[in-house]
């Protein structure tokens, strides 16, 4: 263990490893980085790298892991990316000038929330580092992608709220000052995110008062100053891109829980999780990275305020319009980097010349976008051009500085150009100089000693020598000549003429080195005065790409621009369609539909067989309300729409990995969210709710929360459902419409029509369907048999069912009627009267005051009375 061993490395390395013990210690050595103890062990496994041993043939030696530390990066972000933290132990002083034991230290501590993957230009996901602050009343939450140095923060209610918070904006890392109880840990666990404790800062940090400044919430700010004290403290340098916090409250936009978002995949298909199939997928014809994560966050906050979503209609439109306007800024775009993040490693000082050009290449093309804007017939787009600083100076400053094609390193010069520095200028002279000298030299060596091939050469420890090979050895002017070393088939020489050079060249070749790295260092930290200058204009070229993306989708696909009215919350959608869908299917083969939602209608109850297009129906409802409040265009021929305030969705049974809970349980949960938060302005989905349990629950429960959805909460819904009975609610609702989703049959061949049609569906076909899928055929007549016996059981009581077999044609049917009768079962019948009497019961009863549970609870009390008689 490396305890045991008291060498003074291992002394020094355990002295540091105690500060940091939840971390992976990468102790440089050389070039390499070491790993010991528990740290090499487990590091061998998750790394799978050899464990070796450092001390081997002493007493205590010690495990190790080692690597270069060139390849470093890749194995400290895999240990990053499965949720471990790594802090890197750098040496702190120049081993050959060290005396004793060179000193080390702590230079970063690189965590899930903080790690920078990458270069500049690859990012379509933000990295969110969250902080979150218990105060007595309320939480306070604070997040930062730290490459690019936004802050945001807001204060929330309850820990149920901050965890959605935590799963919405995908973060892997959270600081919490307070005690997480075994469920709060248990999620976190689940949700894949790191826990860590708030370091405590000492004395005072100009950042934090800087990113607080426009705050007056106590739990924001408390929040804010932990977060910003935990990446100075991970980080340990200045960190001047941090940007002034925004203070946000969630009901400021549209809100969606991250289960809604999920299941409207919004930026995931909810299959696979990628992008594929999603929204995102849909809306991204973005050409720059910023752009693709910024278009993620407009659709994860849909806005609320009219003017705000005009306005980027109004963006929308210009560009749509403007052909010319779109194709000059998209190929400018293109050749724009990533500049919030390039602008994030200029303040984290880890920016290299080349990425400095590229800042100043994209900021060459911004000039290009200003032409092509202010050439549009659109103001709204002119306007925004005279908004745009295209920041030449800096980009004038940084191509003058740095030469065309730098090298990484800036610490071996070869960076910066001829006339930047005039010491600089002098020292490349005298190395060119040096050098033409030694080439004249070399010739006049030749000359005078008669060797032909008498070479001129350097080597970096010997400096520079006169090579002659042995074969013309005895030729060598040894008055003049003196040995430096003897190689197999060859002997070098230096001459004092030569080696007065050689100091002169070496000497200028350091100091241009350091004027070099100095001059670089100077550059960066002119650039960085710009740096809330450089993020201003990467919001703005961000915008820009977002607008160019949401007009290109919009023409290619046919999309309106949606109106607004906020005096009612009535929806009239002629001929939408769903975008995903539509996508993925051959041209014109989808077909559109209208939804008309007017004061007359809250709820839809939508029936019709099985993969007849329900929830593809209502799901394209949610995602035009939603396109239309992040401000694109929406796939109809025309859309009116309310403002919403809140989505809720109880969809398919996608089972809730995070929470563990069952399938009926995470249902009946999502339908109480919905109950319990949803207001008039708040658009409702429930995709078959009260499937996950017994059919005659499941009906009670569904019937009595659209009474509760239609009496009491008056949201706009859309409720598909397979129970039939349900659709007779239209007698007793008076804001409940029957649609349903059309299907025929030809040929005893189930066609889908996919056409909503007033009214209830007569028939559920789920027998067809099935056979559709192939279901053996005596499973099939099996289900028609118990099917026929229930319906005629059922005939009897309710009169209005007038369902006909779906396997057999009308002739057989009567007479298979008549024998099922006979065979009809007196008890059964009785049984069926006492479960219709609970039903009527339910659909009579007030509910109004009652909660969800409560009705759960009042069903499984009918149920139990159902048993005993
Ligand atoms: N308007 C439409 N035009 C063309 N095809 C459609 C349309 N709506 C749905 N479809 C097709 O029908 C398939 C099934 O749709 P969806 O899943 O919405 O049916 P459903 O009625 O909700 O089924 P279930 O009751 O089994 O859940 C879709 O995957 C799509 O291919």
């Amino acid at each position: 263990m490396a305890k045991s061993n008291t060498t003074p490395v291992m002394k020094q390395y355990s002295k540091i490893k105690e500060q940091y013990p939840d971390a992976f210690l990468f102790y440089r050595v050389g070039n390499f980085y070491e790993l010991y103890g528990n740290d090499a062990i487990k590091g061998a496994q998750l790394l799978e790298l050899t464990l070796t041993h450092r001390f081997k043939n002493t007493k205590h030696p010690v495990s190790m892991v080692g690597m270069p530390c060139a390849v470093a990066d890749t194995y400290v972000d895999t240990l990053v990316e499965k949720g471990y933290k790594v802090a890197l132990c750098e040496q702190l002083e120049n081993p050959q000038k060290a005396k004793g034991l060179i000193k080390r230290g702590i230079t970063q501590l690189i965590t899930p929330g903080t790690i920078m993957k990458g270069g500049s230009n690859e990012a379509e996901d933000s990295n969110y580092l969250t902080s979150v602050v218990r105060t007595k009343s309320s939480f306070g939450l604070a997040y930062s992608d730290l490459s690019t140095g936004e802050i945001y923060t807001t204060h929330l209610r309850s820990f149920a709220v901050v965890s959605n918070e935590l799963l919405s904006l995908r973060t892997k890392e959270v600081v919490y000052n307070g005690p997480l109880t075994d469920q709060d840990n248990n999620f976190m666990h689940k949700a894949n995110i790191t826990v860590s404790k708030p370091i405590l800062l000492k004395g005072k940090h100009a950042e934090i008062s800087y990113v607080q400044q426009k705050l007056t919430n106590r739990a924001e700010k408390e929040a804010v100053k932990q977060l910003v004290g935990y990446l100075l403290t991970t980080q340990k340098r200045i960190l001047a891109h941090l940007q002034i916090a925004k203070s946000y409250e969630v009901n400021q936009y549209l809100q969606m829980s991250h289960t809604v978002q999920n299941n409207l995949e919004l930026t995931a298909s909810a299959k696979t999780g990628k992008k594929r199939g999603s929204l995102f997928w849909i809306l991204d014809k973005t050409h720059t990275a910023m752009g693709g994560r910024l278009l993620k966050q407009w659709l994860a906050r849909p806005l609320l305020s009219t003017d705000k979503i005009n306005y980027r209609q109004e963006m929308v439109q210009a560009l749509l319009e403007g052909y010319f306007t779109r194709e000059n800024i998209i190929d400018a775009l293109k050749g724009v980097y990533d500049l919030e993040r390039l602008t994030g490693r200029i303040a984290l000082g880890t920016v290299n010349a080349r990425e400095l050009l590229q800042l100043a290449y994209s900021l060459q093309i911004v000039p290009v976008i200003l032409d092509a804007l202010n050439q549009s017939d659109s103001t709204v787009l002119r306007k925004y051009a005279a908004k745009i600083n295209p920041l030449k100076d800096i980009a004038q400053l940084i191509s003058t500085t740095i030469i065309k094609d730098p090298p990484v390193l800036a610490t071996k010069g070869g960076l910066i150009r001829e006339g930047v520095d005039k010491q600089l200028d002098r020292y490349r002279n005298t190395i060119s100089n040096g050098k033409k000298w030694l080439a004249q030299m070399e010739a006049k060596e030749r000359k005078k000693t008669g060797i032909e091939n008498l070479k001129v050469g350097y080597s970096k420890v010997f400096g520079y020598f006169i090579q002659v090979t042995n074969s013309n050895k005895d030729k060598v002017p040894l008055n003049r000549y003196t040995r430096k070393q003897t190689l197999t088939n060859a002997v070098r020489y230096t001459t004092p003429e030569l080696k007065e050079h050689e100091n002169l060249i070496l000497e200028a070749h350091s100091k241009a080195i350091n004027l070099e790295y100095k001059l670089f260092v100077e550059l960066c930290e002119e650039v960085e005065k710009y740096i809330p200058a450089l993020q201003k204009l990467a919001r703005q070229l961000a915008s820009l790409d977002v607008c160019y993306s949401l007009a290109t989708v919009a023409e290619q696909n046919n999309y309106c621009r949606p109106n607004f009215h906020t005096n009612n919350q009535d929806i009239k959608i002629v001929a939408g369609r769903h975008p995903v869908v539509e996508k993925v299917m051959k041209a014109g083969k989808y077909i559109p539909n209208d939804t008309h939602m007017g004061s007359d209608t809250d709820i839809y109850l939508i029936t019709g067989p099985n993969m007849s297009g329900k929830s593809t129906y209502m799901r394209q409802v949610a995602l035009i309300a939603i396109m239309a409040q992040v401000g694109s265009f929406v796939p109809a021929d025309s859309a009116d729409l309310p403002i919403f305030d809140q989505i809720f969705t109880r969809i398919g049974a996608a089972d809730d990995l995070i929470s563990g809970q069952s399938t009926f349980m995470v249902e009946m949960d999502e339908a109480n969210i919905a109950l319990r938060y949803a207001t008039k302005r708040s658009l409702v989905l429930f995709d078959e709710i009260g499937r996950g349990t017994a059919t005659y629950d499941g009906m009670a429960l569904a019937g009595a929360i659209v009474k509760y959805l239609h009496d009491k909460v008056g949201a706009k819904v859309l409720f598909a459902t397979h129970f039939h009975k349900l659709t007779d609610l239209d007698k007793t609702l008076d804001r409940l419409k029957n649609i349903h989703v059309s299907a025929t049959e030809k040929n005893n061949k189930l066609i889908f029509l996919h056409k909503v049609l007033p009214g209830p569906a007569d028939k559920s076909y789920g027998i067809r369907v099935a056979q559709l899928a192939g279901v053996p055929p005596m499973v099939l007549r099996e289900a028609t048999k118990l099917l026929k016996r229930l319906e005629v059981q059922n005939n009897k009581l309710i009169p209005t069912s007038k369902r006909p077999d779906p396997l057999i044609n009308s002739s057989d049917r009567e007479d298979k009627q008549e024998k099922d009768m006979q065979n009809g079962d007196d008890n059964r019948l009785e049984v069926l009267r006492v479960e219709k009497d609970i039903i009527d019961k339910i659909y009579n009863l007030s509910l109004m005051d009652k909660t969800p549970r409560q009705i759960m609870q009042m069903v499984e009390n009918w149920q139990e009375d159902l048993k005993d008689k």
